[in-house]
């Protein structure tokens, strides 16, 4: 790297942090930032005469947005040193060891969301303060009260800064964006991006509907003359903050591998993003020996997960049909590998969703992929466009059937029942393995039978005979006995299944199960108004049951007559005060909740969760809210639970 280019790089660097730690709105992956700030820290260790007075790599990032108060921490905060791996981990270990032998290593998880200092005085919280440069920050306060799992007041009475970091849950982070989305907001790239956003609040307000979440990892500022930072950990989880788990101590570099790897196979597991494993020398004698750098202690560092999230290129742009018509785009990029998959492909869920991303063929764009989850596109890279982008345009013809697409609201619907790729979606739904669990009939299969005309829709699968197989390309005779054979095991199987594999838009797995304990095979002629009792079937629900019927009442009976479903109906109550009664259960009884419901479903009552003018009672324990309110302004008959044996007593 020459002087100009690092020169140049160091710029680059100082825009995406400022996106980053500014506006909470990153214009690179950190990934990437990780790769340049180190191919900057080469350049500076080789040349330190050439050093940027501004590099990333010399400060602790962080500015103050306008319109908060600034703040000084008692004590400086930092930032931590990376490493990615083994032979990094071991060259830590070498120079921390020069103060001595035999160390401890206190290994904590290193939630990624943002760092915040909180000061207590006489035990109460007086300040909350970001990390903002390391000296002074944001002050927070008002916004931190809104914090749950911050205490307001702690038994510790001496003056004392308690550091950690905020988080927020995966599982509101979607809701969040869910609601960004609604209301026409940019919604955040990732749950460090959302946590930083809704702490860094000018109305308090909304941080606290935002359900953050405070881990603690450790100390500034205090007189408390613990000797480890174990030992300091402990203490401070004693006075009222929740214990992270995963809090580890270790001797050697294999037990630390070994904490690593257990953490980053536990990581999807944890309701909060990680993005790495802390490591602290536990002794604080041999930390204070070996002191800090300009911008993180030298007595710990943070042992980095591999990415979630990467940059790539959009290539291309494909529509998928599914079995109910909807056309799906899905996008095309250049493969990455993120966690050990390439991930070759990214899901869209709709036409929208590329508009609001503002997406274009050629785009940069950061993909994330976590767990099981489908890897999906955050962010487009609009800043690194060069004019080779092209728009990506809606199609207004099945790509399948060629026929005319319906566009409704925000989906598009090829509406040819008869289109092969709802045809074969179709299929394959029915036969995969939540549904009819058709050994051997895969996707390829599938496809390979309508092609060859050999099937039209489900029911030619049961007409299938070891001939039409035998003859096809790469059917050998026993794979062709196997899937004549697996569609015969079929027969006999659980109605419920048998609804759930017809793939009805809007009737899922739960939905099929309940009405057809409700209704058993009648469930072809159940009316809307039957339907629409039921707790849980909402008018969609009901009107997609009554289509998928009218138009396909032929096909399901003849289906039917071939399986010969197995039904388990509900068995018919006897006569009793709940029969066929609304019922809502609220409060704290001698019995689980659930065992009351079931009680009550024996005797043929129909529970429901929330109170009503269709209500016929509520039965209500201890503690009993808003429900029993409810009840009484609606004047619906109420109960104790000792009421409602007396009733059903003989
Ligand atoms: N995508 C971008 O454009 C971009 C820009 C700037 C920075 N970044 C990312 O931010 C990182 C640098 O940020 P940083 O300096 O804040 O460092 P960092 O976030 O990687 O690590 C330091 C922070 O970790 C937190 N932390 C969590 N658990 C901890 C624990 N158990 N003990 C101690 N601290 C703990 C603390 O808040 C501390 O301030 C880079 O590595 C990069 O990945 C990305
Ligand atoms: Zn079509």
């Amino acid at each position: 790297m020459t002087k100009e280019e690092y020169d140049k790089n160091i710029e680059t660097l100082i825009t995406w942090a400022k996106a980053y730690y500014v506006y909470d709105e990153p214009i690179a992956s950190d990934e990437e930032y990780d790769k340049l700030a180190r191919l900057c820290l080469d350049f500076e260790n080789k040349n330190p005469e050439l050093t940027h007075q501004n590099s990333p790599n010399k400060r602790v990032g962080g500015v103050i947005l306008d319109g908060f108060s600034k703040a000084n921490h008692l004590s400086r905060m930092w930032s931590q040193e990376d490493i990615f791996n083994t032979k990094e981990l071991e060259d830590w270990i070498k120079r921390a060891s020069k103060v001595g032998d035999n160390l401890e290593f206190f290994c904590q998880p290193k939630f990624d969301g943002v760092s915040l200092n909180l000061i207590y005085e006489n035990g109460i919280l007086k300040q909350a303060i970001t990390r903002g440069d390391g000296e002074i920050g944001e002050d927070v306060t008002q916004n931190a009260y809104t914090i749950q799992s911050i205490p307001l007041k702690i038994d510790e009475k001496s003056l004392i800064e308690i550091r950690g970091e905020v988080v927020i849950k995966k599982s509101d982070f979607e809701n969040i964006n869910k609601d960004r989305i609604k209301n026409g907001e940019t919604p955040f790239s990732n749950p460090r991006n959302a946590s930083a956003g809704s702490l860094r609040q000018l109305d308090s307000n909304i941080t606290a509907k935002r359900k953050l979440f405070f881990n603690v990892w450790g100390v500034g500022q205090n007189s408390l003359n613990l000797q480890k930072t174990s030992e300091m950990m402990k203490y401070i989880f004693s006075l009222g903050f929740i214990e992270a788990p995963m809090q580890t101590l270790a001797k050697s570099i294999e037990e630390i591998e070994n904490i690593y790897n257990n953490m980053v196979s536990k990581r999807d597991s944890f309701p909060m993003l990680l993005d790495g494993m802390v490591i602290k020398i536990d002794d604080i004698h041999t930390q204070e020996d070996l002191g800090f750098t300009q911008k993180f202690p030298r007595w710990s560092c943070a042992y980095k997960f591999p990415a979630l999230e990467k940059t790539t290129k959009l290539k291309d742009i494909i529509l998928q049909v599914g079995r109910t018509g909807v056309v799906t785009p899905v996008a095309i990029v250049e493969p990455v590998l993120i966690e050990g998959a390439n991930v070759e492909r990214a899901s869209l869920h709709n036409f929208d969703e590329i508009n609001r991303l503002d997406l274009k063929i050629n785009d940069s764009v950061i993909i994330i992929r976590s767990g099981d989850v489908i890897p999906k596109i955050t962010k487009v890279l609009k800043d690194r466009r060069t004019g080779d982008e092209k728009e990506i345009i809606k199609p207004t013809l099945c790509p399948v059937c060629s026929s005319e697409l319906l566009i409704e609201d925000i989906m598009i619907k090829c509406q040819n029942l008869d289109c092969s790729a709802r045809v074969v979606s179709s299929i394959i739904y029915f036969a995969s393995k939540n549904c009819m669990n058709i050994d051997g009939l895969g996707d390829k299969i599938v496809e390979q039978l309508v092609r060859e005309q050999k099937i039209f829709d489900i029911l030619d699968l049961y007409s299938l005979k070891f001939e039409d197989l035998n003859i096809l390309d790469g059917f050998r005779e026993k794979k062709a006995q196997n899937l004549i054979d697996a569609i015969k095991n079929t027969k006999g199987s659980e109605l419920h299944r048998v609804i759930n594999a017809l793939g009805i838009e809007h009737i899922g797995e739960v939905a099929s199960k309940q009405l057809c304990f409700e209704f058993g095979l009648n469930l072809i002629n159940v009316t809307f108004e039957e339907l629409i009792t039921l707790d849980g079937i909402g008018e969609q629900m009901a009107n997609s049951l009554l289509e998928f019927m009218r138009v396909n009442k032929e096909i399901v009976l003849k289906l039917f007559e071939i399986i010969q479903p197995t039904v388990t109906q509900k068995i018919e109550a006897k006569e009793n005060i709940f029969k066929n009664k609304t019922v809502v259960v609220t409060g704290t009884m001698s019995k689980s909740r659930n065992e009351i419901k079931e009680l009550l479903e024996n005797l043929g009552a129909k529970i429901s969760s929330s109170v009503s003018k269709k209500t016929d009672f509520v039965i209500f324990g201890e503690d009993a809210g808003s429900k029993y309110d409810k009840a009484i302004e609606l004047n619906i008959k109420i109960l104790t639970e000792n009421e409602m044996y007396e009733l059903i007593k003989n």
